[in-house]
């Protein structure tokens, strides 16, 4: 699960779901009514296209997630009221009478009841009971408004309604299950000011597979606009299991690259031996030839000189191969090129046939026997002229 949200103009509509009242506003989502009335509202805004899987993919790690927003809490006629919550939920929507001190999280009768499936992070901006810091804290809240741990902020001269932006940064780790809360607020007085807040929380004993990822907030007596400026969220693959696949996958690469090497050295040593194989057989073929016999051919020369044999230059064709008629630029010279054909079974036979009839005929003249010229012999070609 990945997404990152700039900002939120109209066009992303179909990606929340939106309780009454709330709506995309000013850039920002409007996470309780910014027009009209506003007071005793409580809303919620979920994101709609997909849900947050409680595992990962193989079962064996609480999924790891990342997520960074903006708040921004506009306190309207001077006092804050309520506050607002990033949430995880498998009960997305609104819950009745979930104003006020209720941050749109739960209601009086459902407060603290497991079937909410609700992990909060609260950012309350009023006091609603005693054992609550002051108007001014952020929270960790387990399926109720009374928060597991909270963080006083005052102290640390954050001030959550005040109009100005706060980036929130969480992390949970599905191994570790450290759940960290992390706020920075730029001061006016030029800095950062920062708190930030962490605790250990088993997010199955609280919630159930496909988790909603909810904005809630409220208002009361007094109002304020709750906003979300900015939001990305991101699943983070479990450590263990990237350090597993990154393991396998340097293996096969390395394993990848030894075959290889080993096949391109094979292959040199073969190339090696047949080249030095022929090499030798050419040398003792020219030996075996009359030094003062013919003349040596390039292939090259006998393919110009017969337009690489062309069937239209056919003379004829013998038990050992076929005759072509040929032109030696160079000598000026008609001649005939017989190409022994040489079948890879009986090489050394079409080989032994080529010698002899080059020894033969060079020796021979006659006026009815036709003059060797001269001999080729590369590769697989041998070649009479
Ligand atoms: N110098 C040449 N001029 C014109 N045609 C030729 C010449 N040499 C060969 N030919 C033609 O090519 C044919 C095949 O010649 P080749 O020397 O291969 O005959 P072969 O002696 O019957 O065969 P092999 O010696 O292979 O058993 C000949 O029958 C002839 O038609």
């Amino acid at each position: 699960l990945h997404f990152t949200f700039p900002s939120f103009n109209p066009g992303n509509r179909d990606d929340f779901s939106f309780s009454p009242g709330s709506a995309i506003s000013n850039n920002s989502l409007q996470i309780t009514p910014n027009a009209g009335n506003m007071s005793h509202r409580s809303g919620r805004v979920v994101y709609a296209r997909e849900t947050l899987k409680l595992w990962n993919s193989k079962r064996t790690a609480l999924t790891s997630f990342r997520t960074e927003f903006v708040l921004n809490i506009l306190p309207q006629n001077g006092t804050a009221g309520e506050g607002m919550a990033f949430m995880l939920t498998n009960n997305p929507s609104l819950p009745s009478d979930s104003s006020g001190q209720w941050l749109g999280i739960c209601n009086s009768q459902r407060d603290g009841a497991k079937t909410n499936r609700v992990v909060a992070v609260e950012f309350d901006t009023r006091q609603s009971y005693a054992d609550e810091f002051d108007g001014n804290h952020f929270g960790f809240d387990f399926n109720s408004i009374k928060s597991f741990r909270q963080y006083p902020l005052s102290n640390q001269s954050i001030i959550l309604a005040s109009g100005s932006d706060v980036w929130v940064s969480m992390a949970y780790n599905g191994t570790t299950r450290l759940f960290g809360v992390d706020l920075v607020q730029h001061s006016t007085i030029g800095g950062q000011l920062k708190s930030s807040g962490s605790l250990i929380v088993n997010l199955s004993h609280y919630l159930a597979d496909d988790i909603y990822l909810v904005f809630a907030g409220s208002t009361g007596d007094f109002t304020q606009l709750n906003q979300i400026k900015s939001w990305n969220f991101t699943t983070i693959e479990n450590d263990a299991t990237v350090g597993i696949r990154v393991g396998i996958k340097v293996f096969l690469a390395i394993a990848a690259l030894v075959i290889f090497s080993t096949c391109l050295v094979g292959v040199f040593f073969m190339w090696r031996r047949l080249t030095r194989q022929r090499r030798l057989a050419n040398r003792n073929l020219e030996k075996m030839i009359d030094a003062h016999g013919p003349v040596k051919f390039k292939l090259r020369e006998l393919r110009r000189a017969t337009a690489n044999f062309s069937p239209t230059r056919k003379l004829g064709r013998g038990g050992s191969g076929t005759v072509y008629l040929g032109h030696i630029n160079r000598m000026n010279l008609e001649v005939a090129v017989k190409r022994v054909s040489m079948g890879n079974a009986d090489s050394n036979r079409g080989e032994q046939e080529f010698v002899a009839e080059v020894n033969t005929i060079s020796k021979l003249s006659h006026r009815n026997l036709v003059k060797l010229i001269g001999w080729c012999h590369e590769g697989s070609e041998l070649l009479l002229v």
